[in-house]
Order: C-alpha cells, then sequence, then structure tokens
C-alpha cells in the first residue's frame, strides 16, 4: 500500500492506494472509530464490493443506501433521499458516511455529508479510475441541476481516501478510458513529462498493465495534491484542474448528463482549449493535435459532433463557476504542462475554436 498525503493543515487526510484495500479491516481502522457509519453506492457498485467491505466493518453500526446508476442521479432527488435516510434515522453528527463507487456516487455523498448537521465525516473509497486519480481527492462536493454541471455544492474534505486498485479489474472499458482523459489532463497542465510517458505507455495503458496503472494512479494524485494544497477552495492555481471542463461541462450539460461521460466530454473540452490556445497565439502550434492524437489512441473522443451548435455551448458557458463579475475565465495552455487562466478570448474565438474542432464525418 502507497500512502499520499492531502496536505490542508488539520484538514489533511492520507489518500491509501493499494490490491484488496476494501477488505481489509486495517486499511478503515485508522479511519473509523465506534460511531454509525452509512455506507453511500449505486446499484451496479454494491453487488461487486459492498460484501467485502461490510466484512471489513464487521462489529460497526453500518446502514447502507443504494442509489440508482448514472450521472444523472447526481440530482436533488437523491441528495432529498440521503439526507431523508439520515434524518429517519436519527443520524447523529458523529455519523461517517463511506462513499463507495465512482465521482458521481463520491460527489452527491460528499455533498450530503457537507450539508447534514452543517457538515460530518466522510471517506471516499473510489472504484472507478476517473474517482480514484480525481474525483475522490480535493473536496469538491456536488450535484448536476438541468441549468448546469456541479452548480449546488460545497467544498468539504474526506476524512481519508481508500483506494483498492483491484476494483479497476471489473470497471467497463469506456468508463476506464473516460478516467484517462483525467490522468492525461496532468500531463497537459502539470508536466510535460508525463504527456511523454504517457505516449509512451499507450499500449500498456490499453491492456490496463498493472505497473501503468499504479503509476498513473499514484502519479496523477500527487500532481492533484500539489494543486489541492497550494490552494484548497480554487481562489488562484486550482482553476488549471479545470482545463477542458468549460466546454465539457457544457457538452455535457447541453445532452442532458446522458450522451458523454464526464471524462469524454473534457477529453472534447481539452482538445478544443488547446486550439484555443494555439488561435489565440498563446501556446505554439502542435500541441492540440498531439493531444488529440493521444486521445485517440486511448480510444477517447476528440471532436465536437456535427449536431451540437457551437452557440449553445457558448451559451451553457455563461453559468461556469469559474466566471467573475461577468468576466468570462478559461483555462488555457502556454506550454505543454503549463496551464494559465484566460480572461481574453473573444466569443469569436471561442466559436471558431468549437467549430476548429468538428468531426469530418458527421457521424463520428
Ligand atoms: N469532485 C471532483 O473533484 C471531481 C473530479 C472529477 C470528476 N468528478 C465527477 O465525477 C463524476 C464521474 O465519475 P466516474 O467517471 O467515476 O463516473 P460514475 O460514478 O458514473 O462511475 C462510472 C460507472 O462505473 C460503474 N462502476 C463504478 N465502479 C465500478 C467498478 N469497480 N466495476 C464496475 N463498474 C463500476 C458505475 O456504477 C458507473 O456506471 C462526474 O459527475 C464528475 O463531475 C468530480
Ligand atoms: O478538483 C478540481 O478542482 C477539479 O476541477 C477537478 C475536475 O476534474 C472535476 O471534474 C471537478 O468536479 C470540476 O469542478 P467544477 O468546479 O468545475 O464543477
Ligand atoms: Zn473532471
Amino acid at each position: 500500500m502507497r500512502t499520499i498525503d492531502i496536505p490542508l493543515g488539520d484538514r489533511s487526510y492520507p489518500v491509501r492506494i493499494g490490491e484488496g484495500l476494501l477488505a481489509d479491516p486495517a486499511a478503515w481502522a485508522p479511519h473509523v472509530g465506534q460511531a454509525p457509519i452509512l455506507i453511500v453506492t449505486n446499484e451496479t457498485v454494491a453487488p461487486l464490493y459492498l460484501p467485502a467491505v461490510l466484512g471489513a466493518l464487521k462489529g460497526h453500526d453500518v446502514d447502507t443506501f443504494t442509489m440508482a446508476d448514472g450521472e444523472a442521479e447526481k440530482n436533488w432527488d437523491n441528495w432529498r433521499a440521503l439526507i431523508g435516510r439520515l434524518a429517519d434515522r436519527h443520524a447523529p453528527r458523529d455519523t461517517t458516511l463511506v462513499a463507495l463507487g465512482g465521482g458521481v456516487v463520491g460527489d452527491l455523498c460528499g455533498f450530503a455529508a457537507a450539508t447534514w448537521m452543517r457538515g460530518i465525516r466522510f471517506i471516499q473509497a473510489p472504484t472507478t479510475l476517473l474517482a480514484q486519480v480525481d474525483a475522490s481527492v480535493g473536496g469538491k462536493t456536488a450535484i448536476n441541476i438541468p441549468q448546469g454541471k456541479n452548480l449546488v455544492g460545497a467544498f468539504h474534505q474526506p476524512a481519508a481516501v481508500i483506494a483498492d486498485t483491484a476494483t479497476l479489474r471489473t470497471l467497463p472499458p469506456r468508463e476506464y478510458r473516460a478516467g484517462l482523459a483525467e490522468v492525461l489532463k496532468y500531463g497537459a497542465i502539470c508536466d510535460a513529462g508525463f504527456i511523454d510517458w504517457i505516449e509512451a505507455n499507450i499500449d500498456a495503458l490499453r491492456a490496463m498493465e498493472p505497473d501503468a496503472l499504479a503509476e498513473i494512479v499514484e502519479r496523477s494524485v500527487r500532481y492533484k495534491a500539489e494543486v489541492v494544497g497550494a490552494d484548497e477552495r480554487e481562489q488562484g492555481v486550482r482553476a488549471i484542474l479545470n482545463f477542458g471542463h468549460t466546454f465539457g461541462h457544457a457538452l455535457e450539460t447541453h445532452t442532458g448528463y446522458q450522451r458523454y461521460l464526464h471524462g469524454e466530454a473534457v477529453a472534447i473540452g481539452m482538445v478544443v482549449a488547446a486550439t484555443l490556445s494555439e488561435s489565440r497565439g498563446l501556446l505554439a502550434p502542435g500541441l492540440a493535435r498531439r493531444l488529440a492524437d493521444i486521445q485517440s489512441a486511448l480510444g477517447l473522443p476528440v471532436t465536437v459532433p456535427a449536431d451540437i451548435d457551437a452557440p449553445d455551448l457558448l451559451q451553457h458557458m455563461k453559468l461556469d463557476k469559474k466566471n467573475l463579475a461577468g468576466r468570462r475565465r478559461l483555462v488555457l495552455l502556454s506550454a505543454p504542462g503549463k496551464a494559465i487562466v484566460d480572461e481574453d478570448s473573444a466569443d469569436a474565438d471561442i466559436l471558431a475554436a468549437l467549430n476548429a474542432c468538428r468531426a469530418e464525418d458527421p457521424a463520428a
């Protein structure tokens, strides 16, 4: 087991990464006391991993809340149902919530933990690649509303992250690929050498080779730890973790959270953001093409589909949380591995970048 600390003063916590951790009582013991535990999971993950977690937590007072599956479930109804469960069970303030699942379960459970009695402990037990490399770390919790992605939420750090890499073996291939988009994001914004590494290890990543998986999980968490440790509440540098997300979230919202996985939408968004960086003269030509080639090789989408109008996406971008006082703020690149926050892109620049990333084949 490897441990990476998220350095946040009295809110610091460990991210524990290893094979078989969910079933290991020793992995849980330091993070759960004798107070009640409510495990939040979904109908797909529960049959796969709930028995192992219940076994590891034997002897504790444990209840389970199981949601339906899918991004569209990260909504008010499930937040209300989960809060209702806590209320019905008279859950005291020392209750620990456990998010067992992907980023959807993690974000919703985290938001319930942030809001029940003004904030209770929670533990992230991420079971997707995307959640292990990104969503479980950093304390962003949220639900979606029809007007936009993650628009209702709170910063609320977990007490620990228990990332069992063995769970990745049951992940559907499309979900695994979506997680790779957030992995590549760290290369784009933090470390050009990591882009090189991913490029050199595409076959190993496609084959889910254990050494390659261990490398991307640990390296990604280290990049995120550094950024979150420097700026917990996105007052500055943390915004770079949103690279590709302004366009990605617009795609997700526009399609009702049904058509693209989060990582897929971010993948398209990263190509658009890199293209815009180049057309604005902020970034030397070549990286947008290179990112698109890596993503294609990893089986990720790279183009804005023909049936989605660029002005519609621009409209969704008005509710982006990075915007301040009427100023639109975008995360762009100034070099491979170096991100900047830009406030000077005009509508016409953005529309041109979106249209430059159109599929030549409308069916694509
Ligand atoms: N809070 C953050 O910092 C942050 C960061 C990135 C993404 N997110 C959010 O995370 C969400 C996406 O997370 P995700 O990609 O994990 O999606 P997800 O939670 O929908 O999980 C993907 C799918 O895999 C299934 N699944 C989970 N673990 C499995 C396993 N081990 N084996 C088989 N199936 C499994 C799930 O049931 C689901 O169908 C989005 O809502 C996104 O906004 C949050
Ligand atoms: O941790 C962060 O900060 C991120 O931006 C990570 C993103 O990958 C993630 O999708 C996050 O949920 C987006 O946050 P939002 O503030 O744009 O809703
Ligand atoms: Zn993301």
